[in-house]
């Protein structure tokens, strides 16, 4: 692929632009907000000139209602030699585009596993896709020259492709992202009117669950508007867990000894099936769930301090898995969670200790 198209320069169409122009692609940016495009060329994504002819491949990452328009749109100008696009839901977007009768054989619906909480241009990464699945919904008769610029630009953004179907791909992401996200903001919801005394007091695991609670409700509302039925099915069954867990605890407040171990062996049960379901959860690049040991590092609020944590952990030659940050509570400091390979750590506390750092115990 030497040419590409990218539609709607916010955080995915930014992070891909990134991407590939990182690794020789001639990028051109559009944005129906000429200041996104503008921003997302300042980042190195590309140029927010427009193609002289058509380019190799469209991308398209608008938010899921404009997703069918802004294709129709672009296919009809005949801006690329295939199109794809990005949005987190595949069904709803592709019964748009057959009920506009056009050829479809130059598209595929696609779904990137891996976002963040954050819109817009400023918050990409070129290395947001690296080691996540990438979801293609090629048809019969998708063109076998598109679905391989497809999977060209999953490999050039360093992602894993993965061929699904385009409805069972909304079930199962109605199951590992959209309920999960109500719950998030039914959790965070419980937040808001709270007395700042019990605020203060938030630890990792409610930072944990509440993470994607910060998105914009904006475009959440287009993803669950495409999904409804099976984010239904779903938060149906996850209310039937509450009222069986809230009768459990009501149990435990019985002076019935009988009762209290009735509501123990409720709550035991929710508590256990949580277990079960949590490890089927791949660690990082879609491997079986990785235990890794964690060095945690004192550090103050300032600039540069992570950075320079990463350089040495990289001078010492040991690769950091995953990264926390715990801030303590009201001070201008916190521990950074560096998890690295069980063997690493030792190596890792040394160096760290060496060059200075303050190391939890
Ligand atoms: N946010 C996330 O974590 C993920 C989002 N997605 C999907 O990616 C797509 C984009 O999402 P984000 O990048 O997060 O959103 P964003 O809000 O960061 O960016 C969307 C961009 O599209 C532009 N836009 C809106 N309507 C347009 C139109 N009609 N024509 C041209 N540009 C238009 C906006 O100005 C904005 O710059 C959505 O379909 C979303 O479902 C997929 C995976 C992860
Ligand atoms: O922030 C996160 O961890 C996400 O999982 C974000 C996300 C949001 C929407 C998607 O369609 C896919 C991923």
């Amino acid at each position: 692929m030497r040419t590409a198209l990218v539609i709607g320069t916010g955080l995915i169409g930014t992070s891909a632009a990134q991407a590939l122009a990182s690794r020789g692609v001639r990028v051109h940016l559009a944005d129906h907000d000429p200041a996104q495009a503008r921003t997302a060329a300042a980042l190195g994504a590309g140029t927010d000139e427009a193609p002289e002819g058509p380019v190799d491949l469209c991308l398209v990452a608008v938010p899921p209602a404009h997703v069918a328009t802004t294709l129709a749109d672009a296919m009809r100008r005949g801006v690329a030699r295939g199109y794809l696009d990005v949005a987190s839901v595949k069904g709803g977007p592709r019964r748009e585009l057959e009920a506009l009768g056009l050829d479809l054989s130059p598209y595929i619906g696609t779904h990137p596993m891996s976002g963040r909480e954050r819109s817009g241009p400023l918050a990409a990464t070129a290395d947001l896709f690296e080691g996540r699945p990438w979801v293609l919904t090629p048809t019969r008769d998708t063109d076998t020259e598109v679905l391989n610029l497809a999977l060209e630009l999953v490999a050039l953004c360093r992602a894993v492709p993965v061929v699904m179907d385009a409805d069972a791909h909304d079930r199962a992401v109605a199951l590992v992202s959209h309920m999960p996200h109500l719950l998030s903001s039914m959790v965070a919801a419980r937040l808001e009117h709270a007395e700042e005394s019990a605020v203060r007091l938030c630890g990792q695991g409610i930072r944990d669950v509440t993470r994607i609670a910060g998105s914009d409700p904006r475009m959440w509302i287009d993803i669950l508007s495409a999904n409804p039925g099976p984010v239904a099915d779903l938060l149906s069954a996850v209310s039937a867990d509450l009222d069986e867990t809230v009768r459990a605890l009501r149990s435990l407040q019985s002076s019935d000894d009988e009762k209290r171990r009735e509501g123990a062996l409720g709550v035991e049960d929710v508590l256990r099936r949580g277990n079960a379901g949590q490890v089927r959860v791949p660690g990082k690049h879609g491997a079986a769930p990785a235990t890794y040991e964690t060095v945690a590092v004192l550090i103050s609020d300032q600039p540069g301090e992570l950075a320079r944590i990463f350089a040495d952990a990289g001078a010492a030659g040991v690769n950091v898995e995953d990264v926390r940050i715990e801030h303590a509570t009201g001070q201008q400091a916190g521990f950074v969670q560096l998890m690295v390979q069980p063997a690493a750590a030792p190596k890792l506390t040394a160096a760290l200790r060496e060059r200075g750092w303050a190391m939890r115990q």
